[in-house]
């Protein structure tokens, strides 16, 4: 579809003239406020699939531009919700290497440095992600907060390739890895509420479950993240940073935002 970008005229304020749901009900993301949420007891933890991948299997690193994304396996899954949701790739967002503010959930308007997205979608009901993205009932997103902190290994298996996809529409194999520790530790303490895609066409068909625990990155892996990417491609003569990829937080109207735990 046409160009958009998360700044500029292009910018999320200008997103809904060429992409309606941008401008509708049920948009993603939101801040997390205490005094909103309902403790819900019936939110079962949440259990995956085979996202420990074999350093055999191979996966796809690209930089499209508005993110780094990374292909996963299709043997991944989600199996604790009503359908099964396949996995169809992760990507971050994040701020910028002199303001590490740029995940897209906020908790009590706290905005953590980064967010770690892996989008499912629902394969009991669509054959593929493309058939499943407008429906409601059709993705499963699960959201990470990332902060600056520890060193995180698993993180590095990103980083250590994203030199060679410096420019818009650059592609890479990595080998796979254990996806799972990506996720926090606890998979049983989350936010759950019905949203949308947090990019155009910004459809209202997103199944979100942010974990309440935040993973933590080094210093220098936010940077590397956040200083090496550019949204433009390698012709290009003026180079744009890719950062600051997030979409600020939409009115929650009279969502019922779930959580599964008590503050
Ligand atoms: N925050 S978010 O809402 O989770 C989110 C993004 F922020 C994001 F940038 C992407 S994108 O990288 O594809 C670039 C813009 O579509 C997606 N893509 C999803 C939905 C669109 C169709 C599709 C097809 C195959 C695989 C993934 C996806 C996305 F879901
Ligand atoms: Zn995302």
């Amino acid at each position: 579809g046409a160009k958009w970008t998360y700044d500029g005229p292009q910018g999320q304020d200008h997103w809904s003239q060429h992409y309606p749901y941008c401008g509708g009900a049920l948009q993603s993301p939101i801040d997390l406020k205490s005094d909103l949420l309902r403790f819900d007891p019936t939110l079962r933890p949440i259990e995956v699939q085979n996202y420990n991948l074999s350093p055999n299997e191979q996966l796809t690193l690209g930089n499209n531009g508005h993110s780094v994304q990374l292909s996963l396996s299709p043997t991944m899954s989600i199996s604790s919700l009503r359908n099964r949701y396949t996995a169809a790739q992760l990507h971050f967002h994040w701020g910028s290497p002199s303001r590490p503010a740029g995940s897209e959930h906020t908790v009590n308007s706290k905005q953590y440095a980064a967010e770690l997205h892996v989008v499912h979608y629902n394969s009991d009901k669509y054959p593929n992600i493309s058939t499943a993205v407008d429906k409601s009932d059709g993705l499963a997103v699960l959201g990470v907060l990332v902060e600056v902190g520890m060193f995180n290994p698993a993180f590095d298996h990103i980083l250590k390739f994203i030199n060679r996809i410096m420019y818009r529409d650059q592609k890479v194999k990595v080998p796979a890895f254990n996806i799972r520790a990506l996720l926090p530790t606890r998979l049983d303490e989350y936010y759950r509420y019905d949203g949308s895609l947090t990019t155009p066409p910004c459809y209202p068909s997103v199944l979100w479950t942010v974990f309440r625990n935040p993973i933590t990155v080094s210093r220098q892996q936010f940077l590397t993240l956040a200083a090496t990417l550019y949204s433009s491609n390698a012709q290009d003569s003026a180079s744009m940073s890719l950062s600051n990829n997030y979409r600020k937080t939409q009115p929650v109207d009279n969502r019922l935002v779930l959580a599964s735990f008590k503050e």
